[in-house]
């Protein structure tokens, strides 16, 4: 719903509409395949009743075309497989000299065992993050703690993902990708924690959502005030477009934001930290023009090579076909 409200703005519907689109709100309370026909789905809802609903309309109008699957969306709900397809992409030589990567992280089923250890996470170093494994778009999934020292672990609910927290300039780069269309903004972070001054600090500290706090949240607060975004030089924009097309072409979706840091202790190294569906668009520059070039490819058929000659596509139709209501999600 929230959703709804931000993206679909009259500016969007009516720039869309002189260029012949029509967007058209799905009633999530009758089934799917009574709707439309539509030409295209576009989509944020997730489990197997709406994967189900998916794939009955698409036998019922095989031309139309989903944007994007179900189980390509699915391995963004997990903080692991999201960032575990980082490592398919391969680096482009010609990078100004800059890599990338993700931080080193360890997946927590029981914190109890962390106490004990004596070492853990191979090699990984206090401060750490903590990050709700599971990341499907609720509040909870959101909430993350910084952990000095292991009297942090105490306030731990686990499953979580341990992430080592990386000195970064208190500032991340948010790259908005929309089919081929790449945008990379400049967003306030946590602010860099120095070594020495680590010593001091025990426990563990909570937040969510920095990236997403306006100015006058932060207002308050004497770390943000230091900090000049204006200042903060952008990533090569050939690696973000790099990292954005393997990421792409990699997980098989077309609506999708990154979150990247730059590593202060290297300076040319880049970590991405969270790759989100269907993003707040509303926020990018121009978003309306975007979106509208998109669905125009798409309906065009210029973006059609990755939708409808995909296998993934002839899954769920064949599925369906084979009478098999009861596959796993997994
Ligand atoms: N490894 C890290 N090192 C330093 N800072 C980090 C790291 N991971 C996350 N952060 C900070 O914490 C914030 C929240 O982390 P993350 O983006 O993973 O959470 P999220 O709730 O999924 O965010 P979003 O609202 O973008 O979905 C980041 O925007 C960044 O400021
Ligand atoms: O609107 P939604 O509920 O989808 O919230 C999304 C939010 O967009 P908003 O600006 O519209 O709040 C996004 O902000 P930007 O990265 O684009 O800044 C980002 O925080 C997503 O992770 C959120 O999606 P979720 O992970 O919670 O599903
Ligand atoms: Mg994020
Ligand atoms: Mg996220």
């Amino acid at each position: 719903m929230k959703k709804q409200k931000s993206f679909i703005q009259d500016s969007l519907v009516n720039l869309a509409k002189e260029r012949g689109i029509d967007l058209i709100k799905i009633d999530t309370d009758k089934p799917l395949v009574d709707q439309g026909p539509f030409d295209c789905v576009l989509h944020k809802l997730y489990g197997e009743e709406w994967r189900k609903q998916l794939r009955e309309y698409l036998v019922y109008n095989p031309n139309a075309i989903v944007v994007d699957f179900p189980d390509a969306i699915e391995r963004l709900h997990n903080r692991i497989s999201m960032l575990d397809v980082v490592s398919e992409i391969e680096e482009v030589k010609s990078d100004e000299m800059a890599s990338f990567g993700i931080p080193k992280q360890i997946v927590i089923y029981e914190p109890e065992k962390l106490k004990e250890a004596k070492t853990w996470g191979e090699g990984l170093k206090f401060p750490v993050i903590a990050k709700p494994l599971v990341a499907d778009g609720s509040a909870k999934s959101h909430k993350m703690l910084l952990i000095f020292s292991s009297e942090g672990f105490d306030k731990l609910k686990p499953p979580t993902v341990l992430q080592e927290f990386v000195n970064h300039g208190g500032v991340i780069f948010k790259v908005y990708v929309v089919g081929k269309y790449v945008k990379c903004v400049k967003r306030k972070s946590l602010p860099d924690i120095a070594e020495e001054k680590l010593e001091s600090l025990h426990g563990s500290l909570s937040f969510s959502q920095v990236s997403n706090l306006t100015s006058h949240d932060r207002n308050d607060d004497k770390y943000y005030k230091r900090m000049d975004l204006e200042d903060a030089e952008m990533p090569p924009m050939s690696l973000i477009t790099n990292i954005a097309r393997g990421l792409r072409k990699a997980m098989k979706l077309h609506l999708f934001n990154f979150d990247v840091i730059r590593d202060t202790k290297v300076g040319n190294r880049y970590l991405v930290i969270d790759i989100n569906y269907f993003p707040g668009y509303a926020k990018m520059p121009g978003y309306e023009s975007v979106l509208t070039d998109f669905f125009w490819d798409v309906l065009n058929k210029k973006e059609a090579r990755s939708f409808n000659s995909d296998k993934e596509l002839m899954k769920l139709v064949d599925n369906n076909g084979a009478g098999s209501d009861n596959e796993s999600s997994a």
